[in-house]
């Protein structure tokens, strides 16, 4: 069969009122213009909606099939489907890469989801609130390219998610916050700004905060597993444990991840001074380019603290994600001499156990 694939090129023809199958499983001009017609007739794309053991679960234009083990893809990148040599499919240049340091002990950085437009950071109006976390996990999509917007559940189990909503917003002024009940349909209106159709959008969040919930919410069936846990242990267990793209019938795709604990952040130093705009604003007024914001003379930082313009609580939770960003991003090399000496500091600043 032959396919007309002229609609999905830069040089497209005037907007068609039905959206094709590529574009709904998010295909757009950045991606378009990385091939051209011969490329993309030869070896259609395919966007990746699941990882296995078996391979990569692709899908495109009238194509729903398994690429062997071998490419190095992750969920939600686009692929060049070579069927002669399933294992040397090109990956089309990546959006947006949400990425972490790889958990346990290894020292590489793992990729966990590619062409997110928007991650949703969840956590609920109870103890797993927690402003460190969500930094952390801001910092992340900032860094990755990604819009976060915060959003918090579980309003209907508080008298006053007031508080909540503010300590939320004052994280950062880039960043929309939502409080909302997931169950029934307040998600799909609340989030419909976000999860229009072509857009690919992922929840982070520890367990049991309602992402599944969530996402459940925006498909309007139970796709995914949801798992009860006893309101009052915010931890609950974890559930979910495929990293799979869901298409919403005439919305978005829904990226669920798995409950990501060990979430550590590397290479994150833009995503980190973005979240702390705030902070990166003022080190630059501090005297010396190298002040460590301690006893130096002619600290901006310092001053802002004493001058209350500055949550101490805010400089220390910076400090803290810096730390663990220069850690984890270091070489193996520096990584090996500083071990000893950041180890500790690390170890107290994140609260992980042992490193080895
Ligand atoms: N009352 C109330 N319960 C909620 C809300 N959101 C989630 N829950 C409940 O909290 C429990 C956990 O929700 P899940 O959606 O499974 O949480 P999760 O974040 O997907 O958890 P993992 O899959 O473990 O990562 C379920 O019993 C949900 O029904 C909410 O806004 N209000
Ligand atoms: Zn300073």
């Amino acid at each position: 069969m032959v396919r007309d694939y002229s609609a999905f090129l830069p040089a497209a023809a005037p907007l068609q009122k039905e959206r094709s199958a590529l574009d709904r499983l998010g295909w757009d001009p950045f991606f378009a213009q990385q091939i051209d017609v011969d490329a993309l007739a030869e070896t259609p794309p395919v966007r990746v909606v699941a990882v296995h053991r078996s391979g990569l679960h692709v899908v495109g234009e009238g194509i729903d099939e398994t690429v062997p083990p071998g490419v190095d893809a992750t969920v939600g990148d686009w692929l060049l489907l070579d069927r002669a040599q399933p294992q040397s499919c090109r990956v089309l240049e990546r959006k947006s890469l949400i990425k972490r340091r790889a958990p346990g002990t290894g020292r590489g950085v793992q990729p966990i989801a590619a062409n997110i437009d928007t991650v949703f950071i969840v956590t609920s109006c109870n103890q797993d609130f927690n402003v460190a976390r969500l930094e952390r996990y801001a910092a992340l999509a900032f860094d990755a390219e990604v819009e976060p917007v915060i959003v918090l559940t579980k309003t209907d189990l508080v008298d006053d998610p007031a508080p909540y909503v503010d300590a939320a917003r004052a994280i950062s002024d880039r960043m929309a916050v939502i409080a909302l009940d997931a169950r029934g349909d307040e998600p799909a209106r609340a989030l419909a700004n976000w999860c229009r159709p072509g857009r690919t959008v992922a929840f982070l969040g520890s367990s049991g905060v309602g992402k599944s919930t969530l996402t459940n919410a925006l498909l309007g069936r139970q796709a995914v597993a949801t798992q009860a846990i006893r309101e009052d242990d915010a931890r609950g267990r974890h559930t979910t444990t495929n990293r799979e793209l869901h298409a919403i019938p005439g919305g978005c795709l829904v990226l669920d991840t798995p409950g990501m604990r060990e979430l550590q952040l590397a290479d994150a130093a833009a995503g980190i001074a973005d979240v702390f705009e705030d902070i990166a604003a003022m080190v630059t007024g501090c005297r010396f380019a190298d002040c460590q914001h301690d006893t130096e003379p002619g600290c901006a930082v310092v001053a802002a603290v004493a001058e209350g313009r500055l949550d101490p609580a805010r400089l220390a939770r910076w400090r803290k994600l810096q730390a663990e960003d220069a850690f984890n991003s270091a070489s193996l090399f520096q990584r090996r001499e500083k071990d000893r000496a950041f180890g500790k500091l690390v170890r107290n600043a994140t609260g992980a156990k042992t490193r080895r």
